[in-house]
């Protein structure tokens, strides 16, 4: 399923206009949408809070097929008839004729659903002050709130509030998801999301939303007639005396996501692995942390794997030796997590480089404010490298192509989920698939696996195996 922005959203209207179909064809489609869906909550006296623009439109023209159908329908228009739109005007003109009643300020309160056509995609910077006000006084209505569109103030490009936004209990949005309903804050101002179909124009797009449509596409499906070199070997790099459980999570993430080998290599001694996950191949380098001379100990298993994952739990100390393997080892696929980050500073990297920050791990290596997708599609491009970005909508991206994946809750808001995800990534990257794919299948495999956990044991005593211990659950519904 593709998002869009609101530039792309324009571009599909001016398309669709030009194939003929006319703008309020695509109005009364939006609308006749909007009326069904109120229609059966069995409204009894319901108003549109048109804004001048097409938003607007979409709402009066909901009013015009309530009244018109039986139900008792009103409207209030924030502003004057002169500043309206072309489309917003024509409605207002059928309106007149299917005798629908304009109310004043006072009578707001006076219904059981107000409509928000305010504001849609046609938000421009912060709501203005006047805007303000009337926005908080609907939100102080206790009544059920439907937004057309998305709900007003919120930006249809990154999901900010601007200033202010109207809390809505259903969003009805027409042909494609946009940017704005994807994101936090928006997400707790949207409500329940409704998608209906508008005679858009289709055409392909860049951004995408994960889903199991889209992961069954990149699971890598396995042979009967296969042996372990078939699917790869991960190399994993991590862990130190202060952090030593990180390697293990990643390691049995790999493992566990279908690698032919995996292999751990630690600084410190993690030798509990073996009783954990005995497949797993084990080396300790005894001491407190990787320095830059020991690649020369671990050259001939580094060039075995096809795949190698470094950083979780390996501290700042170890930035040097993180710069030699991403120097040395140009040919294989390379994932760098956590503090392996701090290396990338001011580094081009490579487009079999994947990197997998959180909001907080950013700073590790960039001082720019990284926040929208279109700041991390930039960053993508001038880091040369995939991006993971771990947020609560996971954004993952080479800068060409992006996928959100919304999935994510609170379940995963623990130590360790980060390592588990990077050893995932790891393992379906040495069986075939690329670093975007990986990421996909990863964070999808993860997080609706703990998403299904988290009904029966909350999301307090999740914890990382809790999750590896179920992703089969969620592995089974993909092959
Ligand atoms: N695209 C499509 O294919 C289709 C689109 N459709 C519909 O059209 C909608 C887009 O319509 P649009 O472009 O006319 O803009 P729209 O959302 O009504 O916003 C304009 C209004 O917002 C106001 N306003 C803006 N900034 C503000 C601020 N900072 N603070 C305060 N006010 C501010 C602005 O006021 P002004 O600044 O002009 O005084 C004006 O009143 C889209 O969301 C969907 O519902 C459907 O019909 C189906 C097909
Ligand atoms: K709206």
């Amino acid at each position: 399923m593709y998002i869009l922005d609101s530039e792309e959203i324009k571009r599909t209207d001016l398309k669709t206009i030009q194939t003929g179909i006319k703008e309020e064809t695509l109005m009364e489609q939006a609308a006749f949408s909007i009326y069904q869906i109120i229609k059966d909550l069995n409204p009894k006296k319901v108003i549109a809070i048109c804004g001048t623009g097409n938003n607007g439109g979409d709402a009066l023209a909901t009013i015009r097929l309530l009244k018109n159908f039986g139900i008792k329908a009103d409207a209030y228009l924030n502003g004057t008839y002169e500043k309206c739109s072309l489309g917003m005007k024509k409605q207002i003109e059928i309106a007149k004729n299917y005798n629908v009643n304009f109310v004043g300020i006072e009578s707001i309160g006076d219904y059981d659903i107000i409509i928000d056509g305010l504001i849609g995609n046609g938000l421009k910077g912060e709501l203005r002050e006047d805007t303000k006000i009337l926005i908080d006084k609907l939100n102080n209505i206790n009544c059920k709130k439907i937004s057309v569109d998305i709900p007003s103030g919120i930006c249809s490009d990154t999901g900010e509030i601007m200033g202010d936004a109207f809390k809505a209990d259903i969003t009805i949005t027409f042909g494609y998801l946009k940017i704005g309903h994807i994101m936090y804050p928006a997400i707790d101002y949207i409500g329940n999301l409704k998608l209906v179909e508008l005679s858009f124009f289709k055409e392909r797009y860049t951004r995408k939303l994960v889903n199991e449509e889209q992961v069954k596409n990149f699971f890598p499906l396995r042979k009967e007639n296969s042996n372990k070199f078939t699917y790869g070997k991960v190399c994993i790099l991590a862990g130190s005396v202060q952090y030593p459980g990180a390697s293990v999570l990643t390691a049995l993430g790999a493992i566990k996501s279908g690698a032919g080998m995996v292999q751990l290599i630690t600084p410190n001694r993690t030798e509990s692995i073996i009783n954990i996950e005995p497949s797993v191949i084990y080396r300790s380098l005894d001491k407190d942390y990787f320095e830059k001379e020991d690649l020369e100990i671990i050259n001939k298993d580094l060039k075995a794997a096809n795949t190698i994952i470094i950083g979780p739990g390996i501290t700042k100390n170890s930035i040097e030796f993180v710069n030699e393997i991403i120097d040395n080892y140009t040919e294989k696929k390379i994932i760098l997590d956590a503090d392996a980050l701090y290396a990338i500073k001011n580094k081009k990297l490579r487009k079999n480089i994947l990197i997998t920050p959180h909001p907080g791990e950013i700073k590790k290596f960039t001082d720019q404010k990284i926040k929208t997708v279109y700041e991390i599609e930039e960053l993508s491009k001038n880091l040369n490298c995939n991006i993971l970005y771990k947020n609560s909508t996971n954004i993952i991206t080479d800068s060409q192509n992006t996928y959100f994946n919304v999935l994510g809750g609170s379940f995963l808001s623990k130590g360790g989920t980060g390592d588990l995800l990077s050893g995932l990534i790891g393992g379906f990257s040495a069986q075939g698939c690329n670093l975007m794919e990986s990421s996909i299948i990863s964070t999808y495999i993860l997080y609706k696996t703990g998403r299904k956990l988290q009904e029966e044991y909350t999301s307090n005593y999740m914890t990382p195996i809790l999750i590896l211990n179920n992703i089969y659950k969620t592995i089974k519904e993909l092959i």
